[in-house]
């Protein structure tokens, strides 16, 4: 659990703004606390339980075990109770024996955690920017380039996500510091880990914020003061209901007060709703890829708009004029893909708004990298090698077309398709790879338990459907090679000058799950390894 250690004096400060006082005895036993947490396995004898609402559950269902591990002090929500006013009790427990726990009830706890940490820790008032990205695709994407970008002008950013919290320092150096469980952590959490990096200095930060995240308030109250909206498509309906109740979950981000700059995509549709939703201390930015958008009409509503002209796609990556208004900078990303373009202008955009200089953030560009697993280039020599997380059919489709682009020669693509899990994507995605790649390797995925032979067969019924419409495109380009080593090897060793491979399907995992088990393979590793041999 990263936390950083709190005061005494802050915890009994804390505590005093809840409505409390607290007697001697009572303000002693405090004094062991070090952090708090609102998930019941984390508490100990230094950390402090919040039993909080949850979606399904309430946290008070597990104070008993915060108490079996001896945290000495335990702060429920009690909105949904009976109780109209705040409650206070010292309890003796049995195991461990005899032990003093104070016990708190508070009245909307959850609509006062905020202030509360912002007590327990004066350090979350000292961040340089805070930017909440939110967005169907690219929001690992922008947060890890908003990171990069930040440590190589700054010094020292931070992300959040779905890559875990990783921070980034002017050394280049990216380290995990916490495994993600969530895309959007849980709040006290998330609290908890914007503590201790303000406390590590790492005052420019990106959270990905997920619908769920943001419909559940595990970004309420947040000092967030830059928002992104990338783009807005078919997703978690069995979660939200409807695209409008999905659309609407994101929006409401826009509810923080923190927030003062907006940058959305000009080029979604769903962006117009972001404009009429800016509350009125918020100031709109925004981007578009469209070489004909009413750039003119743009800048009147918005305080500044990015667009890209001439962009070429090399063997490196992408060259590009980028225009802020009508200031032209000449840039080159070592990135694939339109959407990585889009992904760029949305992290400049808040850098911009940050009042960061254009001139060193066009210096820094070249030394991006694709965010783990994400279109990443892995080996660029006579041939590149691609490592994506593209697992549905959209995603397959996208990244195939953004390699196409780079390649002169042959486009590869090695991918399976997860077992157990939907199973109307894999003739889809066999038929896209045929569609858009001259060469398919088709292996195994994360199988779990199917037999990896049978869903390479229902991948091949696309590709059999695919090849009645188009047989000779079709025809001796597509083999199977179940063992994904071998699949990855096989191309790697026959690819050509010119070529691009795109692996796709694992991304920044690492491990396949077959039968249960999750067996060690690191994909990006593994590419690294070979392609020093082969490329
Ligand atoms: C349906 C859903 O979203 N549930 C989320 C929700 O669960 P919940 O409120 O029901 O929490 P709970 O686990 O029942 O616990 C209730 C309370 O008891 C506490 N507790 C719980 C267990 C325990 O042993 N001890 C304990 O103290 C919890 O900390 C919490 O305060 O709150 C939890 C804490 O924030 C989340 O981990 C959990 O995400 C579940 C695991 C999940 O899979 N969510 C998915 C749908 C999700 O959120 N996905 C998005 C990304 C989507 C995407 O773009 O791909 C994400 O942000 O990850
Ligand atoms: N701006 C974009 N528009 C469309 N597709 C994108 C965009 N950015 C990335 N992608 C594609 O979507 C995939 C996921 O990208 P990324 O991880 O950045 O998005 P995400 O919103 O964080 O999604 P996830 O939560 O699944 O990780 C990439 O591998 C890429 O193929």
């Amino acid at each position: 659990m990263l936390c950083a250690k709190v005061d005494t004096s802050q915890v009994l400060l804390a505590i005093s703004h809840l409505g409390f006082s607290l007697s001697e005895e009572e303000q002693l036993l405090l004094s062991a606390i070090e952090g708090f947490t609102a998930d019941s396995r984390q508490a100990s004898p230094s950390i402090a339980f919040l039993a909080l609402q949850g979606v399904s559950r309430h946290g008070r269902e597990f104070i008993e075990q915060a108490k079996a591990l001896g945290t000495v002090l335990i702060i429920e929500d009690s909105s949904e109770s009976d109780a109209d006013t705040n409650s206070k009790q010292m309890l003796i427990t049995s195991t461990p024996a005899d032990k003093q726990v104070l016990h708190l009830s508070v009245v909307n706890l959850a609509g006062k955690l905020s202030s509360f940490f912002a007590t327990l820790y004066p350090q979350l008032d000292g961040f340089k920017q805070i930017v909440a990205v939110t967005g169907t695709n690219g929001k690992t994407s922008v947060a890890s380039f908003y990171a990069q970008l930040a440590a190589s002008i700054i010094g020292k950013a931070a992300s959040i996500g779905t890559l875990g919290t990783l921070t980034y320092d002017n050394d280049g150096e990216e380290r995990c510091v916490q495994e993600a469980e969530n895309t959007t952590p849980e709040r006290v959490s998330l609290l908890n880990q914007l503590a201790w990096l303000a406390e590590q200095g790492y005052c420019y930060v990106a959270i990905e914020a997920s619908s769920h995240g943001i419909e559940q308030g595990r970004l309420t109250g947040l000092p967030i003061d830059t928002a992104i909206f990338t783009n807005l498509s078919q997703d978690h309906l069995d979660y939200h209901g409807s695209m409008q109740a999905y659309g609407a979950a994101k929006r409401a981000l826009l509810n923080n007060t923190h927030i003062q700059n907006v940058i959305v995509n000009f080029d979604d549709p769903e962006s117009a709703l972001w404009q009429q939703s800016l509350q009125s201390q918020q100031r709109l930015s925004g981007f578009t890829l469209l070489p004909n958008a009413a750039k003119d009409s743009l800048s009147s509503c918005m305080q500044r708009v990015f667009s890209v002209s001439n962009t070429q796609y090399l063997s490196d990556g992408l060259y590009f004029s980028l225009f802020e208004s009508a200031q032209a900078y000449s840039i080159h990303l070592g990135l694939i893909g339109d959407f990585n373009i889009a992904n760029y202008l949305a992290a400049i955009a808040a850098f911009r708004a940050a009042s960061v200089d254009m001139e060193a953030i066009a210096l820094a560009s070249p030394r991006l990298k694709g965010a783990k697993g994400r279109m990443e280039i892995m080996a660029s020599h006579h041939a590149q090698v691609i490592v994506d997380f593209a697992h549905t059919p959209d995603a397959l489709k996208q990244a195939l077309q953004a390699s196409r682009k780079h390649t002169k020669g042959s486009l590869w693509v090695v991918f399976g398709c997860g077992g157990n899990r939907d199973k109307e994507k894999r003739p889809l995605m066999g038929s896209i790879a045929v569609q858009f790649a001259d060469k398919v390797i088709l292996t195994q995925d994360n199988s779990r338990f199917e037999k990896p032979e049978d869903i390479v067969e229902d991948v091949l019924s696309g590709i059999a459907e695919g090849e009645t419409k188009d047989q000779s495109a079709a025809a001796g380009k597509v083999i199977s090679i179940l063992d994904r080593c071998e699949a990855v090897k096989y191309a790697l060793s026959s690819a050509q000058v010119g070529d691009v491979v795109l692996i796709a399907g694992k991304g920044h995992e690492n491990y396949l799950d077959i039968q249960g088990k999750k067996i060690t393979y690191d994909e990006r590793a593994f590419v690294q390894q070979l392609a020093e041999e082969y490329i």
